[in-house]
């Protein structure tokens, strides 16, 4: 029997992987705001907005009514900013069946209470860890719509479940490897974010390959210690989820991130930036959530700090970039 699938946004990474699912053999229905985006799809298999011209399955159907995407679906992906998953969830939840596994495609940490996607699924439907899986991974959606090959992680404490998800989920161009850390990738997930707008800074800057890569390993050490702090295991660092995402990230031009904070460097103020920024670039909201989260695990995590400073309190780049080169001098573990 063919699976059924919601995924619950149609923005940029919603519509890629419903692609994904759709070419896996799901039938899959779409979510979306506004009717003219959903007319799009169904009329023209295509989703004008965020990909002119990619011809999208024909196992993908558009809806405007949640509960209609959400009736049957063996999985619920939620593909919103992280910061308005609360909200969202809290008016689809009544909807969503005992036995659907909830998957989060969110990298980012909830502002003020410093919560992960995982920990606001939980909180909201009150599905235990083998009803909650998380995707991570080097996958920039537009590469995806383009079929290009690329891994990714699906995360649950249920291995099972994450297999489950796995095969869903695995087409000639995706190819995607269980993990149970699902902490570690989502740590993993939302710092690289922050981190790619630190490197982002550092080239609108004109600095060069040995600063950007330099903070590349440097952010990877303060998103183990994090994890670590927070009981991810230490090896989802050097995976996909970690590693690879940050490496993405950070040399893509195709990163929001990246670009906003290129642009931050290059001399545009952070209100031109947004004001540039079309979609979703969850550094910037949630590196002031990463940073409560490590201090409330008592970590040290100045790349982190040094956005926060940036972003949200108007320091220059230069400034922030000197004070983090005068910092005293330590061993390389710590
Ligand atoms: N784009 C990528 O390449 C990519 C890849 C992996 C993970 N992600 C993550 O996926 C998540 C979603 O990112 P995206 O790229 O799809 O962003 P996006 O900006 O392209 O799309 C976000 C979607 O959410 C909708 N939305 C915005 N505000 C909303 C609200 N208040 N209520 C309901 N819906 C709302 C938008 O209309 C849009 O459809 C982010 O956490 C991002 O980090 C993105
Ligand atoms: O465009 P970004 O910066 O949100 O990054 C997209 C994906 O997370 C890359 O894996």
């Amino acid at each position: 029997m063919t699976t059924r699938m919601a995924v619950l946004g149609a923005g940029s990474w919603g519509t890629a992987f419903a692609m994904i699912l759709a070419d896996a053999g799901s039938r899959v229905t779409l979510w979306a705001r506004r009717p003219e985006l959903v007319d799009a799809v169904n009329r023209t298999h295509t989703n004008p907005d965020y990909f002119p011209g990619i011809e999208l399955p024909d196992g993908i159907s558009a809806t405007t009514d949640p509960a209609a995407a959400i009736a049957g679906a063996e999985f619920v992906v939620l593909a919103v900013p992280s910061q308005t998953l609360r909200a969202n969830l809290a008016a689809w939840a009544p909807r969503i069946g005992p036995d659907t596994v909830l998957v989060s495609l969110m990298k980012g940490v909830e502002l003020g209470t410093a919560k992960l996607m995982s920990e606001v699924i939980a909180e909201i439907t009150g599905a235990g860890p083998n009803r909650i899986a998380v995707v991570s991974g080097p996958n920039l959606a537009p590469e995806i719509v383009r079929r290009e090959p690329a891994a990714g992680v699906v995360a649950c404490r249920d291995e099972t479940v994450a297999e489950r998800l796995q095969h869903a989920c695995h087409t000639a161009y995706y190819r995607p490897y269980t993990n149970v850390d699902v902490v570690g990738c989502e740590v993993g997930g939302a710092v690289k974010n922050v981190i790619g707008l630190a490197v982002g800074i550092a080239e609108g800057m004109g600095l060069g390959d040995n600063t950007k890569a330099s903070l590349i390993t440097r952010g990877l050490a303060e998103t183990a210690r994090l994890g670590l702090a927070m009981g991810a295991d230490p090896l989802s660092f050097a995976g996909l989820a970690g590693m690879g995402d940050l490496v993405a990230t950070c040399s893509s031009p195709l990163s929001r991130n990246h670009t906003f904070g290129a642009n931050l460097g290059r001399g545009m103020t952070v209100a031109e930036t947004i004001a540039a920024t079309r979609q979703t670039a969850e550094g910037v909201t949630s590196c002031r959530a990463v940073l409560d989260l490590a201090r409330r695990h008592d970590i040290e995590m100045p790349i982190a700090q040094m956005v926060v400073d940036v972003v949200h309190d108007g320091k220059p780049p230069p400034l922030v970039v000197k004070e983090l080169m005068s910092r005293s001098a330590k061993p390389e573990r710590r």
